[in-house]
């Protein structure tokens, strides 16, 4: 599959002078409930409601959704408000059901994302559709397996293709619920300019109060639109209460929200931003000669230690350095999780230097 313009058509025939915003429940929970949201969210930025059917739980014994009654209701927000709608589909029967009741853009969730067999099997239920379809990220942080949802869709003849990212799990606890790696989904828009990406603050955040921090980042980042779990009453909400954001927050969050251009056009702007990209060129050009420079220097630790018989490893020596260099980071701004990032890349590429003149033969 290749970038191309057509990738973004559906998302372009809609004419927003804005990101794409969905919006809605995690989960429908009763008709009211659905069509309060959606009349609260009629005169918004949102142009699609969002509500989950059925809901794939960690843990069996939650609340796994209200199942294909809750399809009727999404028709008649529909119906009510001229909203679009989307929801999940995790199986073939699913697809049938959002299709029988015309469903506008379906999503493929991230625990589905993982297993290639399952969304071939989706894919086959939706061949030739031209309803979009949007892919979330797997849940492991895996740029191939997001990639390879999006190439079967599109080998299935579906050509409205999106994705979304939600955030990646990891074991370790951290401020988000999944974490963002905003690496992957940069990498990804580097290789598909053209195919929609829409961000899911709520399941990164797992909590409301950094939603707009994480919207403004995907703006930044040029991102096509958000996805953001909204409630009427998000407190007593069903499933994931600690994370929506009532329809008021997120009327209020568009105003707020900094769209920036992707492209400047005054002179002035131009040439000064000129100047700063060299800059940084110098630097960057700096960067590599340096770590050039110190991998040398492992390489000749590395034939000491095989003359002298010593492991690669050096552990106290290697804590002494990370601690050393956390503080120094701290005196130029840069911060402990970043600092340790780029330490541990360092000192994996000298292991591996060392492990190559060690096994010379
Ligand atoms: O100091 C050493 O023994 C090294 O081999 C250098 C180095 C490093 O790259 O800083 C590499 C591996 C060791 O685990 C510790 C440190």
């Amino acid at each position: 599959m290749e970038n191309k313009k057509e990738l973004r058509t559906w998302l372009n025939k809609m004419e927003l002078d804005h990101p794409l915003v969905i919006a809605g429940p995690c989960s429908a929970e009763t008709e009211d409930q659905l069509l309060n949201i959606a009349h609260q969210l009629k005169d918004s930025d949102a142009t699609v409601l969002r509500a989950g059917i059925w809901k794939p739980r960690t843990r069996p014994g939650n609340f796994e959704g209200v199942g294909a009654l809750g399809l009727k209701w999404l028709q008649r927000a529909k119906e009510e408000t001229g909203m679009k709608t989307t929801t999940e589909v995790a199986n073939a029967n699913h697809v049938d059901l959002a299709m029988e009741h015309d469903v506008d853009i379906l999503w493929i969730g991230a625990r589905t994302t993982v297993s290639p067999f399952i969304v071939q099997e989706i894919a086959e239920a939706l061949r030739g559709t031209d309803k979009p379809v949007l892919i979330k990220n797997p849940v492991n942080p895996d740029l191939s397996l997001w990639l390879g949802a999006v190439e079967r869709m599109y080998k299935a003849d579906i050509p409205n293709l999106g994705v979304i990212h939600r955030g990646f799990s990891t074991y370790e606890k951290t401020r988000y619920r999944n974490n963002p790696e905003w690496q992957i989904p940069i990498d990804l828009q580097n290789r598909f300019p053209d195919l929609p990406l829409i961000l899911d603050p709520s399941h990164i955040a797992g909590k409301r109060d950094i939603i707009f921090d994480l919207c403004q980042t995907a703006l930044d980042l040029n991102f096509d639109g958000l996805m953001v779990e909204t409630h009427h009453d998000p407190e007593n909400a069903w499933s994931d209460a600690a994370q929506q954001i009532t329809p008021d927050s997120l009327k209020q969050m568009t105003i707020d929200l900094r769209i920036r251009k992707q492209e400047g056009d005054e002179v002035e702007f131009r040439n000064r931003l000129s100047t700063q990209r060299t800059q940084i060129d110098v630097l960057d050009h700096k960067l590599i000669e340096l770590l050039g420079k110190r991998m040398k220097i492992s390489d000749e630790i590395g034939r000491l230690k095989r003359e002298n018989n010593v492991a690669i490893l050096q552990s106290r020596r290697w804590n002494e350095i990370l601690g050393k260099m956390i503080l120094e980071g701290e005196d130029h701004n840069l911060s402990e999780e970043f600092v340790l990032r780029i330490y541990k890349a360092i000192h994996q590429e000298s292991i591996n230097h060392q492990k190559k003149v060690v096994n010379e033969v």
